[in-house]
């Protein structure tokens, strides 16, 4: 089995700029790109401002090395080269799917691995789009990724298993996290049972039957969660929280995975959690 030392990310918003991170500190040659030069400046600055922060907490000895390891562009066929390719754009089926297809066209090497970082959408429904679904899976990262050991690790029906394999060992042998094995399943198994626990928080909230704040403290306090499940909605993003709860809700038809109204009016109002500044808490 070869070993992967050439990584591209398309998307460097939250999960992007923290799976770049990690494929560059275990000293892989990455290239990222973004949709427009505002979003490729906002990703440099996202990944300069959490590799100086492992810096200044000891985690890495410089940043500047790691960061000359990343590359961040705005043309998708500056990818051609890559052993590995993780798509983390927006949880939108039709954008996922698009980009598949012009991946497929821009990938050179017969064994690239086409890796999608999609926490709800079926693997299949990209891997068909592509002429090589055998090298097609489901490689999913968990917010922060620089501090959260997990990946789940999700073949389609058509992947080949020496591709599941590789990319294990990727995850695994050179990134040094832990991987879970996932059917193919919208939600996988971390988001099937933490999103409708958050959407019960959020109708809890809803109903009036206790504050943020409480709920909150409640799970930390009383079930030793790290934060309660409305910050970590603001962690993920209501955005996000809500197409994933929608994804769930596409595939199995239970009423748990419907997105409260709640969240589908902060998410039109903009209040988007800690990357808009404002969600069920406020930040600074
Ligand atoms: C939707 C999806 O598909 C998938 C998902 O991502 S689901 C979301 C999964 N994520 C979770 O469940 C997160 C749960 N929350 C946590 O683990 C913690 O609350 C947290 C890590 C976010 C913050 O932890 P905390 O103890 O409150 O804060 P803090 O003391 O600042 O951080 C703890 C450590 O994490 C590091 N850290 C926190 N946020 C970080 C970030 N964004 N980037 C890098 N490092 C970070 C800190 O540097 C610190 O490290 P040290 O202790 O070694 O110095």
């Amino acid at each position: 089995m070869t070993a992967i030392r050439s990584v591209g990310v398309v998307g460097c918003g939250l999960m992007g700029a923290g799976i770049a991170e990690v494929c560059a500190r275990a000293g892989k040659d990455v290239v990222v790109v973004e949709s427009s030069p505002a979003a490729a400046d906002a990703g440099r600055q996202r990944l300069e401002a959490s590799l100086k922060r492992a810096e200044s907490r000891g985690k890495i000895e410089a940043a500047a090395p790691v960061l000359a390891r990343i590359q961040v562009v705005e043309q998708l066929e500056t990818l051609a080269d890559r052993e590995l390719v993780i798509e983390a754009i927006v949880e939108d089926e039709v954008a996922k799917t698009e980009l598949f297809r012009r991946l497929d066209g821009i990938l050179t090497d017969p064994e690239a691995i086409l890796a999608s970082n999609t926490s709800s959408i079926p693997i299949m429904k990209l891997g068909v789009v592509t002429s090589r679904p055998e090298h097609v899976l489901g490689i999913h990262f968990f917010n922060p990724v620089p501090v959260l050991a997990l990946v789940e690790l999700v073949p389609s029906l058509l992947t080949s298993p020496a591709v599941t394999e590789r990319a294990r060992a990727f995850v695994q042998d050179d990134l040094g996290k832990q991987a879970i094995d996932c059917q193919d399943r919208a939600g996988f198994v971390v988001n099937a049972l933490l999103i409708p626990f958050i959407l019960s928080a959020i109708r809890m909230l809803e109903s009036g039957f206790a504050t943020a704040e409480d709920i909150d403290r409640g799970l930390v306090l009383g079930a030793a969660h790290p934060q309660g499940p409305l910050a970590l909605a603001d962690l993920i993003g209501l955005d996000t929280t809500k197409a994933v709860a929608e994804s769930l809700y596409e595939e199995f038809k239970e009423p748990l995975y419907a997105a409260p109204p709640l969240l589908a009016r902060m998410v039109d109002a903009g209040l988007l959690g800690r990357k808009s500044g404002r969600g069920f808490y406020t930040y600074s």
